[in-house]
């Protein structure tokens, strides 16, 4: 894929970039390195104040880098300015409670025979980030202010169809005032990944994106014995139950599966309705989908704008034309309009079955699966019964099912009576297929970083000596 923008609303190229020679990387890394020395001998207060700084300089530049990523990705103004303003606030959540989650943990001294023990967080180098073009500030800012703030380099791998955005962050953190090469942007294809993750000074990567693209850092990091957090693929279900306020749930059902232009690994995907209230879901929703504004994303009347790539359009088509074809019923959408622009229309489906690729398969566009569950039993199989575990969705209002589903959903969150969405302050990952490792909160940032065990004793022999084989 050439490194370029182009317009999926009208399918121009609208500027293109050379990529990247091995020399220029090297530098990039070489820069991560020197940055990340020099970010150790920084306080995490003085990390803080350039984090705020960034946070500011989103807020003053909201709209016109709003503009650049509806412009590269196709998602409405409307979205992409919310996708800023969450930046900016990660950014100061980070920089206000990064001294708390990266404070030495004192450990019970006595139980292992020390005079102290604690845990000490410390950061480990440059960071490899390779991030899609779905949410394309927000993906990479929750990877980058927890490394910042825990002393680590990154070294951005963006999608290539954002290189504008990509250099932007570049741009941000630098003019925040973090050091020279403490995150930098590599304008390279994803065959250049495996040197770079090879590269000593490269310590870890974190990945967002397809379960293929996992899989091959997964390999590499492997090899190399470094460390990856992998968030990839979902199918989410949205289990509805026969006590939820069905109105809500068909509104917050049509907002789950279309947010992002219907792109978004945390969208729910798969609606898993009870038998008893199925057909009265099922009209609710098709109506609220039907009735979504399809078009140009810089108006403020859209509510779904093109999908990203005409490759991307063109595979969403083909898996709703498979379940068609083999006897699944389309209650609304799964045209392919004329003209130009990737447009795609909000599409429900149902009587879906095994065997079907919308039954397996992500679906990555505004199209959504209807299932059938005769019971709760039948709804967790449905929910539980894919490759993927990354968010997950359920709508009672009875506290013992709302406790149930907490438990019995294989996936990396619950969200009850709700959609799932991230927040800096909880935890965002999956399980199965849908990746390892965490982002986001305490956890995510220490993901990345050294979990020191610091030991200490009086000096006798005896005790200290001893406490280790016992
Ligand atoms: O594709 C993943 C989307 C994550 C969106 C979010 O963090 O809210």
């Amino acid at each position: 894929m050439p490194i370029a923008t182009t317009n999926p609303a009208t399918g121009q190229v609208l500027k293109t970039y050379d990529p990247m020679s091995d020399e220029q990387v090297d530098a990039a890394i070489e820069r991560a390195d020197l940055a990340f020395r020099q970010l150790h001998g920084t306080t995490v207060a003085q990390r803080g104040r350039w984090l705020i700084a960034a946070a500011e300089l989103l807020e003053a530049e909201r709209d016109e880098t709003a503009r650049m990523m509806t412009t590269e990705m196709g998602k409405t103004y409307a979205a992409a300015k919310a996708e800023v303003t969450k930046c900016a606030t990660a950014c100061r959540f980070y920089a206000a409670n990064a001294v708390r989650m990266l404070a030495d943990e004192p450990a019970d001294a006595g139980a292992v025979k020390a005079t102290r023990a604690f845990i000490r967080y410390q950061p480990i180098g440059p960071v490899l980030a390779v991030m899609p073009w779905n949410f394309p500030l927000w993906q990479v800012m929750r990877f980058a202010a927890p490394a910042l703030m825990a002393g680590n380099t990154g070294l951005l791998k963006h999608a290539s169809n954002v290189p504008q955005t990509a250099l932007y962050l570049e741009e941000l953190f630098r003019r925040a005032g973090f050091p020279e090469g403490a995150f930098s942007t590599l304008l390279v294809g994803s065959e250049a990944v495996d040197r770079i993750l090879s590269d000593p000074r490269v310590r870890a990567a974190t990945l967002t994106g397809s379960e293929p693209a996992g899989r091959s850092i997964a390999q590499i990091a492997g090899r190399e014995l470094k460390k990856t957090v992998l968030e990839l693929g979902g199918s989410d279900p949205f289990v509805v139950m026969p006590t939820a306020d069905l109105d809500r749930a068909a509104e917050v059902a049509t907002t789950a599966r279309c947010q992002n232009n219907g792109q978004s690994c945390i969208a729910a995907k798969r609606f898993i309705i009870h038998t008893d209230v199925f057909d009265a879901f099922a009209e609710k929703f098709a109506a609220r989908m039907s009735a979504l504004t399809v078009g140009d994303p810089m108006d403020d009347g859209t509510d779904v704008g093109p999908l990203a790539t005409d490759r991307g359009r063109a595979e969403v088509h083909a898996q709703v034309q498979d379940a068609a074809d083999s006897g699944a019923t389309i209650l609304c959408g799964g045209e392919l309009p004329a003209g130009d622009g990737w447009f795609y229309p909000p599409t429900v489906v149902t009587d879906l079955r095994p065997g079907m690729r919308m039954w397996a398969e992500e679906v990555f566009g505004p199209v959504a699966g209807l299932y059938r569950a005769s019971s709760y039993e039948e709804a967790i199989e449905i929910a539980n019964g894919t490759a993927f575990g990354l968010g997950s969705n359920a709508w009672t209002t009875d506290p013992a099912e709302q406790e149930r589903f907490a438990t019995d959903l294989d996936a990396g969150s619950v969200f009850i009576n709700g959609m799932t969405t991230s927040f800096p302050e909880l935890p965002f990952g999956g399980v199965k297929n849908s990746g390892y490792g965490r982002e986001l909160s305490a956890v995510g940032m220490r993901e990345f970083c050294n979990t020191k065990t610091v030991w200490v004793g009086a000096g006798e022999a005896g005790p200290g000596a001893g406490a280790h084989s016992e």
